[in-house]
């Protein structure tokens, strides 16, 4: 195994995004977060892990654009002079694939560009392109109803990579799924940010995920949400079967299980 090919690039030098002293509070009141500050270094994988109304998922739309701050700043600094117009190399995927179910995997995978304006005839290659990374070549022509979950998020994930992001924003991607099919998804994920030199934030609740996953987990707590710990796991990739069952992984989803007990009830863990 070699170690991490673009992880190593470290935040705090050429971070891709700062969050600095970020909070949000809903109009109701909730206060979904209070003074987050992180940096994302370009190349990281990165889980945000905690357990429901944390505001994960409330940090990532901050980050991607969909939701105003109430205060604090999120920052760009390698490009546009830190401006929010670098966020159309941004990709979202969602816990549901949101599929449009009327028209075929090929026209949802176009979607975006051609909401960019690009035409299908110039789109064409991107889009095979996209469902090849995932392994859909053959899937172009069928209806979303025909396919498995499993399948759906891929098509959802081809979709995201379509517009070559840098940046891949995954909120609890594979919650819904079984748990080979969520194992499977992982790999091919970590394949996806190796081979395309991605920058992943990952949004779970699920300590074991996030360990097999993360070159670093970032812990939040509830009531309010906040950032108690963030934890770098310096394992190798790629990672496999063999990590899985290594002591060092079961090493890691202590430590981090212990992170998260440390501040929250045992309810309020899921493994
Ligand atoms: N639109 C909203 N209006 C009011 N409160 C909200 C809104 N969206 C989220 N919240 C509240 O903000 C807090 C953080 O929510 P958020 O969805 O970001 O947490 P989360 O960690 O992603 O949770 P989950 O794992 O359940 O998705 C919760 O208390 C939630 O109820």
């Amino acid at each position: 195994m070699t170690p991490a090919p673009h992880a190593e690039s470290a935040a705090r030098q050429h971070p891709l995004v700062r969050l600095a002293h970020v909070n949000k509070r809903y109009s109701n009141g909730t206060v979904a977060l209070r003074d987050m500050s992180l940096d994302v270094g370009e190349g990281e994988f990165v889980s945000l892990l905690g357990p429901s109304g944390c505001g994960k998922s409330t940090a990532l739309r901050m980050i991607a654009g969909l939701l105003s701050l109430s205060s604090g700043e999120i920052r760009w600094p390698d490009r546009d002079g830190g401006s929010d117009t670098a966020r159309q190399d941004i990709s979202f995927v969602f816990q549901e694939p949101t599929l449009m179910p009327w028209t075929t995997v090929f026209e949802n995978v176009y979607l975006p560009l051609k909401l960019s304006g690009v035409d299908r005839a110039a789109a064409t290659p991107a889009v095979k392109d996209a469902l090849a990374l995932v392994g859909l070549s053959k899937f172009a022509d069928v209806y979303p109803r025909e396919l498995s979950g499993g399948m759906k998020m891929r098509v959802s994930i081809a979709r995201a990579m379509v517009t070559h992001p840098k940046l891949l924003l995954m909120d609890e991607p594979f919650a819904a799924l079984d748990e080979m099919t969520r194992a499977k998804l992982n790999d091919d994920v970590l394949r996806l940010w190796q081979e395309r030199k991605l920058t992943v934030m990952f949004v779970t609740h699920n300590v074991w995920e996030s360990v097999y996953l993360s070159s670093r987990i970032v812990v939040m707590a509830a009531r309010p949400g906040r950032v108690v710990d963030d934890i770098r796991i310096d394992a190798p990739y790629p990672r496999t079967e063999a990590f899985r069952t290594s002591p060092l992984y079961t090493e890691y989803s202590v430590r981090v299980s212990q992170a998260l007990r440390s501040t929250l009830g045992e309810n309020d863990v899921d493994h």
